[in-house]
């Protein structure tokens, strides 16, 4: 049997840190929504009992690195299922980016087995073992818009925002997660306010969505890649509501409502961006 699952990419709308954490990690509040920008996981049954990554991007390991093989032999253990599966992944997201590639791919890969092998097993468990993968996986199980803390990993689901069209824009750079958070000096940071982001959420008032958008990582990439800078200076010059970057980045999101407005914006950032998408906010939760 073959199953074919999308993995759609996230961007962060707020994203604060309140302080790290003895085990290393930093606490997190967060609003985080799913995009139309999605991966393509291809789930298909072995006759022998092994988990086999099919990727064609060269930045994307096909062997136990990959965080969709780390998924299928997590999931494996956890249930005691001993059959084996073949993962190809097409990669639409681009890789190291702040957008959660590898994260929707563990998650669509958990989702998919789930189905595949009739596990029966509920999105809340599936985050759960999702959780053990990496911090941003259980918001990918889900879906939709939620409040993320903890690590990331404590999910509250919250309604969709307005519908609006993204722009996302991406320098020639991966960005390493953990150097940014590494590199994060929390005396020195502007919070963003993540209640007053929900309430405009719940409120669907985009204007306040715009204007509540902020990221504490922002200014950490930011000083480390000024390219990142420039970009999130021309997403606004070309006509965004707000520019904004996505987890640790180095990807730029901008909003805008209006069709005229998008090409405006897509053609200028085309101009001196290699890597330039267009797409809408989906917002909305996976089902089982
Ligand atoms: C930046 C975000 O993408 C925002 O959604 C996430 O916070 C990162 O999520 P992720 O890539 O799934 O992160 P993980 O794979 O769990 O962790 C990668 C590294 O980032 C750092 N990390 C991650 C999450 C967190 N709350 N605090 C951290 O300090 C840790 O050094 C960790 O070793
Ligand atoms: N399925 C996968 N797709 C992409 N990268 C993967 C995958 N599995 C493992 N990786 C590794 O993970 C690294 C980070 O890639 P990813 O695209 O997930 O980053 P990201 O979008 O910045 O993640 P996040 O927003 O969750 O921090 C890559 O450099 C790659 O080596």
């Amino acid at each position: 049997m073959r199953l074919l699952v999308k993995a759609p990419a996230k961007i962060n709308l707020s994203l604060d840190v309140l302080h790290k954490r003895p085990d290393g990690y930093h606490e997190v509040k967060m609003v985080m929504t799913t995009i139309d920008l999605a991966d393509r996981v291809e789930l298909m049954d072995l006759y022998s009992d092994t988990i086999q990554i099919i990727s064609h991007n060269r930045f994307v390991p096909d062997d136990e690195r990959n965080l969709a093989y780390q998924a299928a032999k997590l999931l494996k253990e956890k249930v005691g299922v001993r059959r084996g599966v073949a993962i190809s992944i097409t990669k639409y997201i681009p890789v190291a980016a702040g957008l959660a590639g590898g994260s929707s791919d563990a998650a669509a890969t958990l989702r998919g087995l789930n189905k595949l092998w009739g596990l029966g097993l509920s999105l809340d468990e599936l985050a759960e073992i999702g959780a053990e993968i990496g911090s941003d996986v259980p918001f990918c199980v889900y879906g939709g818009t939620a409040i993320a803390t903890g690590r990331g990993e404590k999910i509250e689901h919250i309604p969709a925002p307005p519908p609006s069209w993204v722009i996302l824009a991406k320098p020639t750079i991966g960005v390493s997660t953990a150097e940014v958070y590494r590199n994060l000096q929390l005396q020195s940071v502007n919070h963003p306010d993540v209640d007053g982001m929900v309430a405009a959420i719940r409120e669907k008032d985009y204007e306040k969505i715009c204007a509540l958008a902020g990221n504490v990582l922002e200014s950490v990439t930011l000083n480390m890649y000024p390219e990142v800078a420039q970009i999130k200076e021309q997403m606004r010059r070309f006509g965004a509501d707000v520019s904004l970057m996505s987890g640790s980045g180095p990807t730029v999101f901008g909003l805008v409502q209006h069709d005229s407005r998008l090409q405006r914006v897509y053609n200028g950032l085309r101009g001196f961006c290699e890597h330039v998408y267009a797409v809408r906010l989906i917002g909305e939760r996976h089902e089982q």
